[in-house]
């Protein structure tokens, strides 16, 4: 189902508007403005909200009832359908592909591996989003504000499922031209061929995510592009709603523990402005921990937070350990380089939100290897789930922080599967190969060993008795 904005010029609703995340500088700006960062002084900005002046139902379960209209567009989205808690837009203004329709699945299977009791273990399925990636939640709200904005083109830079995504809400609401940015080999063919298919013109680097970054933000500057990173305010607000979504499925009771993978580090600030506006607005009483996630081959916010001690320290980031860090990468030539793809990424934007994500949860950070992130994905996949390398980070980080004795085996845990696993087989395939040069090609060179989960073909030759026997023999 496709509903798209009216075309008409851009209305500020002024219940919403941009304010700067450093308390001391916290300019705020119309919601009609396009900025990628306060003008003021650089740091990152918010969509902030007047709400006392927002009809907010009084009590979560108010939300469950949108989602009977079902012929409704808006509260047939499982973004929309929480409207009241991201009122950035008018209804009547809303882009929506149906998106958001993800469930909490609880389950025992991966939940065993992980070392929690039965019925402890959820996995949050955002791969069951319309271009298989959590990034429609955000993508939504970044074009419907785009498109109030009267924007002709809109650009990122992806390792993959941000493109896709784009793309595919431009191709299907036709509202604007999608523009993406990808590092040279650093994108599975999966999402590359939606990006292609769906027709955005694709930009290929020579470099990393990181300076696909780099440059999109000065071209988006200079031409005048709507940027849809997560550096935009506006996509963070649609995905703030995984969170609602997650707290609906438990009936509203908050869990103990949301395990997120970590690249940008969009998730994990739009999940804890979620809660810290949830807690403010009276809807719940208390906050889960929130545990980000990094692959060790690009773990920035494991080495600022864990080793380094960088906090959000209510707004007054010290700044020295992040610059001397930057500078070490620049001068070692230390480059992002997981299995993981699609969070290969060793300058995270959303960077100090997510400090402050963490200090609001008290939350953690670890780093999980590629060996660890393969073994956990294919127990998610013999689960019954499947999801991209990236995804199952947040598994194999719920395992580690459970061994640790950080996680206890009777918490209430929600890992978010950010992408499906159709995003990247190859990864997938090599785990499973019985070719070892195919294994030791594609994931030996990232520290992968073995295949302890390894579900592999049998060959047989095209005989009737011989196939019936290794059958007998396996099945
Ligand atoms: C599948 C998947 N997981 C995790 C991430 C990282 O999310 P974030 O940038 O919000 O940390 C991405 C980002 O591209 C992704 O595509």
């Amino acid at each position: 189902m496709i509903h798209t904005a009216a075309q008409h010029n851009a209305v500020r609703t002024d219940l919403a508007f941009q304010r700067c995340i450093n308390p001391v500088c916290g300019a705020t700006y119309d919601s009609s403005e396009l900025h990628t960062s306060c003008p003021k002084c650089s740091n990152l900005l918010d969509v902030a909200y007047d709400w006392d002046r927002i009809a907010v139902p009084k009590h979560l379960n108010e939300f469950e009832a949108m989602w009977s209209q079902r012929t409704n567009p808006v509260r047939f989205s499982g973004v929309w359908r929480f409207h009241e808690l991201l009122p950035f837009a008018p209804q009547d203004r809303v882009v929506t592909v149906g998106e958001g329709q993800t469930l909490l699945q609880q389950t025992d299977a991966v939940g065993e591996y992980v070392g929690m009791d039965n019925g402890k273990l959820h996995l949050q399925y955002e791969g069951m989003n319309p271009s298989g990636s959590f990034k429609d939640n955000g993508m939504c709200a970044a074009v419907t504000h785009a498109s109030i904005l009267g924007a002709q083109r809109a650009a990122c830079a992806s390792t993959g499922n941000t493109s896709a995504s784009l793309a595919l809400y431009c191709s299907a609401t036709r509202l604007m031209k999608a523009i993406i940015f990808i590092g040279s080999g650093k994108i599975s063919y999966g999402k590359l061929s939606q990006a292609l298919d769906y027709g955005a013109l694709t930009v290929q680097i020579a470099g990393d995510f990181d300076d696909a970054m780099l440059r999109v933000r000065e071209v988006a500057k200079e031409l005048g592009i709507y940027l849809v990173n997560s550096v935009n305010p506006f996509r963070l607000e649609g995905q703030k709603t995984i969170m609602f979504r997650v707290l609906e499925a438990l009936r509203w009771e908050v869990p103990d523990w949301i395990v997120v993978p970590g690249g940008n580090l969009g998730n994990s600030s739009a999940f804890g402005k979620a809660f810290m506006e949830l807690k403010e607005l009276g809807l719940i009483d208390r906050v889960p921990r929130i545990a980000v996630i990094n692959a060790s081959g690009a773990d920035t916010l494991y080495e600022l937070h864990e080793r380094r001690g960088v906090r959000w320290n209510g707004g007054h980031v010290n700044m020295d350990p992040i610059v001397q860090y930057n500078d070490q990468m620049d001068r070692e030539g230390i480059k992002a380089d997981t299995i993981a793809s699609a969070i290969e990424i060793n300058r995270p934007v959303n960077l100090k939100k997510c400090l402050r994500a963490l200090e609001f949860t008290d939350g953690v950070v670890r780093q999980v290897s590629d060996q660890e992130i393969l073994d956990a994905k294919a127990r998610v996949g013999a689960g019954g789930f499947g999801c991209e390398p990236a995804s199952a980070a947040s598994v194999a980080g719920a395992k580690m922080l459970r061994r640790e004795g950080v996680i206890s085996a009777s918490d209430r845990v929600v890992c978010i599967l950010t992408g499906h696993e159709l995003k990247d087989p190859t990864a997938t395939v090599a785990y499973h190969t019985t070719d070892q040069e195919v294994f030791h090609k594609t994931l030996g060179s990232r520290g992968v060993t073995k295949a302890s989960f390894a579900n592999k073909a049998i060959a047989v030759p095209n005989e009737l008795d011989n196939i019936i026997k290794a059958i007998q023999l396996y099945a």
